[in-house]
């Protein structure tokens, strides 16, 4: 069977044989195989049973990035609600050679409205084709809303790669800010990068401004292509050791991977009523 549904999990098998895991939970891609290999990294000590965010996989943060900074968000909890409300399913899309391609959905529940008063409508739409994953969230402010909608965006990818050796391009010339710095003014400083390849060898919590869209992940024997669209800046975390002062981090789990996380985090998306947004990543595994 091409898309499986549990009551938690939605499973897509392509025809040549990669697959893909989503959970209704945060819709959280926890598992993506091509040639048999697992390309994410989810933390062993994670909770799947819905008590708190999935350390690892594809989380999804809306409508706000990191602690939030916008009035309309003030009772969300850091990166908002969508990775920790439950999601419906709601249909395959698409189910061919091309691509299987699954259709879930959030709409305001009671205990969303108790934290968040704006009318929205959220759509996430998984595509797994032989070598790619994508993953698309569509925002919606309804016609019969009064006002603009105003949110950030991102898809926090934990590609499973060695973190001491991993590489990320073309990140060069951009302006970033440093939240691994001490004070507040130094974190909303901004500094420019000036390496042709980024690691993560020491603590890396990178928010870069205005990217390039096109991401190339390397590490030795194997590659790993990101595009976006819609989603200008990129995100590069990796605590290192600083990992250990996470409590659902499995030992050592932050040499395990990478996250190169294209959002839309610097600023605020404005959504006028009766409009769409869509925020997409592309992860593209190069051949090997
Ligand atoms: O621990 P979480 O809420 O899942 O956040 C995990 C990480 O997400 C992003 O990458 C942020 O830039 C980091 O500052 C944060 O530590």
């Amino acid at each position: 069977m091409p898309v499986e549904n549990t009551s938690t999990k939605v499973t897509l098998t392509h025809p040549k044989g990669s697959t893909a895991e989503i959970l209704l939970y945060g819709v959280t891609v926890v598992s993506w195989k091509v040639n048999g290999a697992e390309r994410l990294f989810v933390s062993s000590k994670a909770s799947l049973d819905g008590s708190k965010p999935i350390r690892g996989g594809i989380p999804v943060v809306f409508p706000c990035f990191g602690p939030p900074s916008h009035p309309d968000h003030s009772k969300l909890a850091q990166h908002g609600f969508a990775r920790s409300e439950t999601w419906k399913f709601d249909s395959i899309i698409m189910d061919n050679q091309a691509g299987v391609s699954v259709r879930l959905s959030l709409e305001p529940n009671d205990h969303i409205k108790s934290i968040y008063s704006k009318p929205f409508s959220l759509t996430y739409v998984v595509t797994l084709a032989e070598q790619q994953l994508s993953t698309d969230i569509h925002v919606g402010n309804p016609p019969t809303s009064h006002e603009a909608l105003e949110f950030q965006a991102l898809l926090h990818n934990y590609i499973r790669a060695p973190s001491d050796e991993v590489k990320v391009s073309s990140l060069k010339g951009l302006s970033y800010y440093d939240k691994t710095e001490k004070t507040e003014e130094a974190k909303a400083n901004a500094k420019t990068e000036t390496r042709d390849q980024v690691d993560v060898k020491t603590t890396t919590d990178s928010v870069y401004e205005d990217a390039s869209l096109h991401y190339k992940v390397t590490w030795p024997g194997h590659g790993l292509e990101i595009r976006a669209k819609n989603l200008k800046d990129v995100v590069i975390w990796n605590p290192q050791e600083e990992g250990s002062k996470i409590g659902d981090m499995e030992a050592e789990g932050w040499k395990r991977y990478i996250c190169v996380e294209p959002g839309f985090v610097r600023g605020f998306v404005k959504l006028e009523p009766g409009k769409f947004w869509i925020g997409q990543q592309v992860l593209t595994v190069d051949s090997e």
